[in-house]
């Protein structure tokens, strides 16, 4: 399916491709004979020049053919366009993975939000299909056509199992929530609170994708800041939101967005995790909005018995930006053997440097057997940390993080002229990648544990107030 109104990679990364023909007659988890995917591979990679078009006279089909769905997309279909190329060629290139056929079943759970009905995937396919053979007049054949058929009626069948399998477990398509407290800081990132009538399954690291009122079919992820019941019925959900330079409705939630105004909400995803029980020692590195994870990640490590060692990590483009101070003030008043430190930049200092104080920082550190790092934050300074700390020594498997893949650029193009021109076009987070090799999954928080006790076990750099830590990052 091709992500109706889904505006981020989870919605639409499994959209269309699939496993392969075995798994079409053999059901879920079937093996995979490698000419479906090879010849599906082979058919997407000589329209990727032409994705644009293709893209395009995608969703004309659909829409002159099948009518009633156009209300389910947002009204500027722009953003959709490459959305939707870098979706197929996500779930291409994963064609014959063992993971994809639970995959595509969480995407058909996540795709009930939309209102997408059993009968609306066989409309998808024909339009899909009919793209492709359009724009490789050259070399569309009957086999070529044969493959794209099955792989994508293997794609639906799992999808459509896994939306009727969360509607037999009666859970919403989508969450109704009303704003209860925004709070823009910096003029760059807006807090908002949002509460929900009814239960709101979750864990610590997972992201929800969010619709705002005012801008109805346009959903994106972000990172779940934290849960709080507040009383029988009510939850009260909690998010980061950074402006992003052109976008949509990260413009609209820092800027228009007021208490009373209406969202809905998408099933908590991802599996970008608190690390495991017994984890001895926690980094927990966090940077701009990358917070938002982290911070809940924090919270349940801080209610472990044992407690591990937890270090934390921030950056920020400049101090008004650490907008989630007063939390961490109270946390580390109450927890003097906390490690934390704050790195940001100074006026007229480049972009960067908060980070680069980072890695100087940690480069110094020879603790690293044993440690469990969680990272999350844009997706330059993750990669760059992230090749910091593999050089440190660091196991890739002890990073859990949510990485924009490399080729993630390559994918998102969907015009050959875009492709040279910025190579580096794609932004939004990757929640795909979450459940992807990198990703390591850990148990639910324990609501029910006591906090630490103050630990002795404390690293050389405790540092009760950011102030203090300010102060000693400078001069380090
Ligand atoms: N779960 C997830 O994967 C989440 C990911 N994010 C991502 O984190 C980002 C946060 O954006 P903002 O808050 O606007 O952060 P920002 O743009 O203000 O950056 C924060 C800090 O990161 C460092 N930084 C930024 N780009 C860098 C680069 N290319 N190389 C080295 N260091 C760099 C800078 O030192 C900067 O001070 C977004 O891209 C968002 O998609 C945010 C929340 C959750």
């Amino acid at each position: 399916m091709c992500g109706p109104g889904g505006n981020h990679m989870d919605d639409d990364s499994a959209a269309f491709g699939g496993p392969p023909r075995a798994a079409a007659e053999d059901g879920p988890g079937g093996g995979e004979p490698p000419d479906d995917a090879e010849v599906v591979r082979a058919s997407l990679e000589r329209v990727r020049r032409r994705a644009g078009h293709v893209v395009r006279y995608f969703f004309a089909h659909l829409f002159r053919h099948h009518p009633h769905l156009r209300p389910l997309f947002p009204a500027v279909m722009d953003d959709q366009y490459e959305r939707m190329f870098t979706a197929l060629t996500q779930v291409v290139e994963q064609l014959g993975r063992p993971g994809l056929p639970a995959r595509l079943e969480r995407l058909g759970r996540d795709h009930r939000k939309f209102g997408v009905a059993d009968a609306d995937y066989p409309a998808v396919g024909a339009s899909l299909v009919a793209a492709l053979r359009r724009h490789s007049p050259a070399t569309w054949d009957a086999p070529t056509e044969a493959a794209w058929q099955r792989t994508y009626r293997s794609i639906a069948a799992h999808m459509a199992a896994g939306a009727r399998r969360a509607a037999a477990a009666g859970e919403p398509g989508c969450w109704e929530a009303t704003v209860v407290s925004h709070r823009l800081h910096g003029d760059h990132t807006a807090v908002i609170r949002a509460a929900v009538r009814r239960p709101y399954p979750w864990l610590p690291g997972q992201y929800a994708t969010v619709e705002h009122q005012d801008l109805p079919g346009v959903w994106r992820p972000y990172s779940l800041a934290g849960v709080t019941v507040a009383d029988e019925r009510e939850r009260v959900l909690e998010f980061h939101v950074g402006r992003v330079p052109g976008g949509l409705l990260s413009g609209v939630l820092c800027d228009t967005t007021r208490p009373g105004h209406r969202l809905r909400l998408g099933p908590a995803s991802g599996s970008a995790l608190a690390p495991p029980p017994g984890t001895p020692g926690v980094t927990l590195i966090a940077g701009g909005t990358g917070w938002a994870p982290v911070k809940p990640v924090l919270d349940e490590l801080l209610r472990r018995r044992p407690a591990p060692r937890i270090r934390v990590d921030a950056v920020a483009r400049g101090e008004a930006h650490f907008y989630d101070g007063a939390f961490l003030d109270g946390l580390l008043r109450d927890r003097p053997w906390l490690s934390a430190y704050w790195w940001y930049q100074e006026q007229g200092e480049g972009l960067i440097r908060a980070a680069e104080r980072l890695h100087e920082h940690l480069r110094r550190r020879r603790d690293w057997a044993g440690e469990t790092v969680y990272l999350c934050g844009p997706g330059g300074f993750v990669q760059e940390t992230a090749e910091l700390l593999f050089s440190c020594g660091l196991p890739p498997e002890a990073l859990i993080r949510d990485p924009q893949p490399a080729s993630a650029a390559r994918r998102g193009h969907v015009s050959h002229a875009e492709a040279f021109l910025d190579p580096s076009a794609v932004h939004w987070i990757d929640p795909d990648a979450r459940i992807g090799p990198d990703a390591r999954i850990g148990p639910p928080a324990d609501p029910g544990a006591a906090p630490p006790a103050p630990a002795t076990a404390a690293g050389p750099s405790c540092l009760p107030r950011p102030a203090e830590v300010r102060g000693r990052t400078r001069a380090s």
